[in-house]
């Protein structure tokens, strides 16, 4: 959809500069598919030494590096209180660091806990609620949210209120509402924490196919190991607070996973490792 990707690099424009911090020109030299770890990537997530004293003086995160590219999908496990809200906010630009630096390239999509839905609006109009604000004009914006909808299988319900909806049709409200900036780099903040099992993985698999259309680059909070594992093409796990990655384990599983997998001796393996490394340090 041209329309939608040409409007959205003016929209990126000023985002990135307020979140850039990296030299973006290309390195003589260097043939353009490698891209390794240090070189800045057109858009994702880099964290390097970032650490975050609130004013009051707890530590709510101490010196922290990694970075998440496009395509990649990154899930946060720790224990409570150790910082992944924290470092969420700090990837939105909603908070700043006290030492190190930040930088997000592209357009952020921002999933709370809750789903943060304006009750007296119907469906169509939450969706369309960000490409208003940004001053996108009604058929575009009607054409982005259509888009959403049936992506995130909310066609059909564009009339009904919040209130008419169970938790996991809300949540899909507000990641619709998210995808209509087709952001580039995506967090999550333990989203699905309060459904049941059963909305819980079916809204994983649905996050899972809207990642494999979209390619952004993702951050997910969450306290499932499973859930991590399940969705993530890497699994960051954090200390107690002050919060600091101490085990980064690969998912050696490709993109097209399906439930059967969460019963397979290799999930297993992998959520133990994630359980042990989270024992250790929590
Ligand atoms: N605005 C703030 N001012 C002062 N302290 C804060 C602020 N926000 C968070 N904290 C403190 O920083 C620490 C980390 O909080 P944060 O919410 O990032 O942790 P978390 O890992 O997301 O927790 P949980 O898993 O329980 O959601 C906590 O001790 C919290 O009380």
């Amino acid at each position: 959809m041209p329309v939608i990707d040409t409007q959205r690099e003016e929209r990126i424009a000023p985002t990135s500069a307020a979140h850039a911090s990296a030299d973006h020109s290309a390195q003589p030299g260097r043939p353009p598919h490698v891209q390794p770890f240090e070189e800045p990537t057109a858009e994702g997530i880099r964290f390097r030494k970032a650490a975050k004293t609130y004013r009051g003086g707890t530590e709510a995160l101490s010196s922290t590096s990694f970075a998440v590219a496009p395509g990649e999908f990154v899930s946060l496990v720790g224990p409570s209180g150790c910082g992944k809200s924290t470092l969420l906010r700090l990837a939105s630009g909603l908070d700043t660091v006290s030492s190190g630096s930040v930088e997000v390239n592209g357009e952020v999509g921002y999933i709370f806990q809750d789903a943060s839905l304006l009750p007296w609006r119907t469906v169509q109009r939450n969706v369309e609620l960000l490409a208003e604000l940004e001053g996108i004009d009604r058929a575009t914006r009607r054409a982005l949210a259509a888009d959403a909808i049936a992506l995130t299988g909310l066609a059909g319900f564009e009339q009904h209120r919040p209130l008419a909806l169970s938790g996991g049709m809300r949540m899909r409200v507000s990641i619709a509402r998210a995808l209509t900036l087709r952001p580039g780099v995506f967090l999550f903040d333990e989203p699905f924490g309060a459904l049941d099992e059963i909305s819980r993985e079916r809204l994983n698999d649905e996050l899972l196919a809207i990642f494999a259309r979209e390619r952004f680059a993702g951050l997910f909070v969450t306290h499932s190991i499973a859930e991590a594992v399940y969705l993530s093409t890497r699994v960051l796990v954090m200390s107690a607070r002050p919060g600091r990655i101490v085990a980064e384990l690969e998912v050696p599983f490709d993109h097209d996973r399906s439930p059967a997998l969460r019963f397979d001796a290799a999930f297993s393996r992998v959520a133990s490792e994630v359980s042990e490394a989270l024992r250790a340090h929590s």
